[in-house]
């Protein structure tokens, strides 16, 4: 079994390695290319790789985003534009109508930022279309849980450690949302690791897009981590659409009640939210289960605390941004 894979942005920093990662995926059949520019070009270039996905790229004319998403099983949204959140609302808004209409059952990887407000936008689209199910929709949070991995990795002295690392990240996707809980990971920090260290250390996660933006000195922001964090998180949609069982990945989703475990991740973080990025169980049909946070520090109960008011002033923003188009 494999699959169609849709790219939405592909010719952005983000969108080009990400489209090679897939044409690299076995799982992948199929592989469209949309963008508003130079999406022939890309396919061009990817098609010549010698691995079985099949690469056709698509523009805006002549209904390409239509043609594009026909068939799709996964849809990965890098569009729009690094630090623009009023930008970006308008572009997701014009992909999700895009999916709902043409590709309602796909599961939609989101990455477009800010992720705590883009995935409420797709989500209140497809349920203005009626075709809104909450176990398809995912905001993509795995950069923040591949740099956890990493930087762990770097305190332990061993970066071969790093891929192997299992850390939960929860809340949402933009600084003090993001949450590490560190407590839990599979390869502890080292005894004795001082307080002030594991606040700096929850900092270069929480903005660790931060330090990638001032480094590329006002050309962008993270885009290959980024690629190779969304080809993974991918990889394990698919993985698990073919059937493969104890796929778990935190991911920014709808906590609803048809997805057994959103109503325990309410509780745990004590207001009635209707997104947060918890670890989730993924399946043939996306979500199959929402796993509960854990046992928390104290630390990191602050830091959920911390979280929560800005995620519902994020997650507020993107439904009143399609509240708002309604009129
Ligand atoms: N979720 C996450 O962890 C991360 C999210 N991001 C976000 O990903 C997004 C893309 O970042 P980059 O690739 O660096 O930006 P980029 O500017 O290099 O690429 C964006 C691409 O989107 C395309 N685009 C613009 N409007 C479009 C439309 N209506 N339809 C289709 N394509 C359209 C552009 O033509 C461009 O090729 C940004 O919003 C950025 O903030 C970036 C890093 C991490
Ligand atoms: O910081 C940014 O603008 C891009 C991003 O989401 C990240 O690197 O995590």
């Amino acid at each position: 079994m494999s699959f169609k894979a849709v790219v939405l942005g592909a010719a952005g920093g983000i969108g080009q390695p990400l489209s090679l990662l897939l044409k690299n995926n076995p799982l992948v059949k199929e592989l469209a290319l949309y963008d508003i520019v130079n999406t022939p070009g890309v396919a061009a270039d990817l098609s010549h790789i010698s691995t079985p996905a099949k690469v056709v790229g698509y523009l805006p004319p002549d209904g390409g985003l239509e043609k594009a998403l026909t068939g799709a099983d996964i849809v990965v949204i890098p569009a729009g534009v690094p630090r623009k959140p009023g930008i970006n609302a308008g572009i997701v808004r014009t992909l999700a109508t895009g999916i709902a209409t043409a590709a309602p059952k796909a599961a939609v990887l989101v990455i477009s930022n800010p992720v705590n407000s883009t995935v409420p936008i797709v989500v209140e689209v497809f349920k203005q279309h009626g075709v809104f199910n909450p176990k398809k929709i995912f905001g993509v949070t795995t950069l923040d849980v591949v740099r956890a991995q990493t930087f762990i990795a770097e305190v332990l002295g061993d970066l071969s450690l790093a891929h192997s690392i299992n850390v939960p990240v929860v809340g949402g996707h933009s600084g003090v949302t993001i949450v590490p809980l560190f407590s839990q990971s599979s390869h502890a920090l080292p005894a004795g690791y001082a307080a002030a260290d594991l606040e700096a250390l929850t900092k270069r996660v929480q903005f660790g897009g931060d330090e990638v933006v001032k480094a590329k000195d006002g050309a962008g922001s993270a885009t290959l981590s980024m690629a190779y964090a969304g080809a993974e998180f991918a990889e394990k949609v698919l993985r698990a659409l073919k059937g493969e069982k104890g796929i778990i990945a935190p991911s920014f989703v709808h906590l609803t009640a048809d997805a057994p475990g959103g109503d325990a991740v309410k509780k745990a973080i004590g207001k009635d939210i209707d997104y947060f990025s918890a670890p989730v169980e993924l399946g043939t049909d996306g979500v199959a289960k929402i796993h509960p946070l854990g046992e928390l520090t104290d630390s990191e109960k602050a830091l959920v605390d911390a979280a929560v008011p800005e995620l519902a002033l994020n997650i507020e923003k993107g439904v009143s941004f399609i509240e708002a188009s309604k009129l």
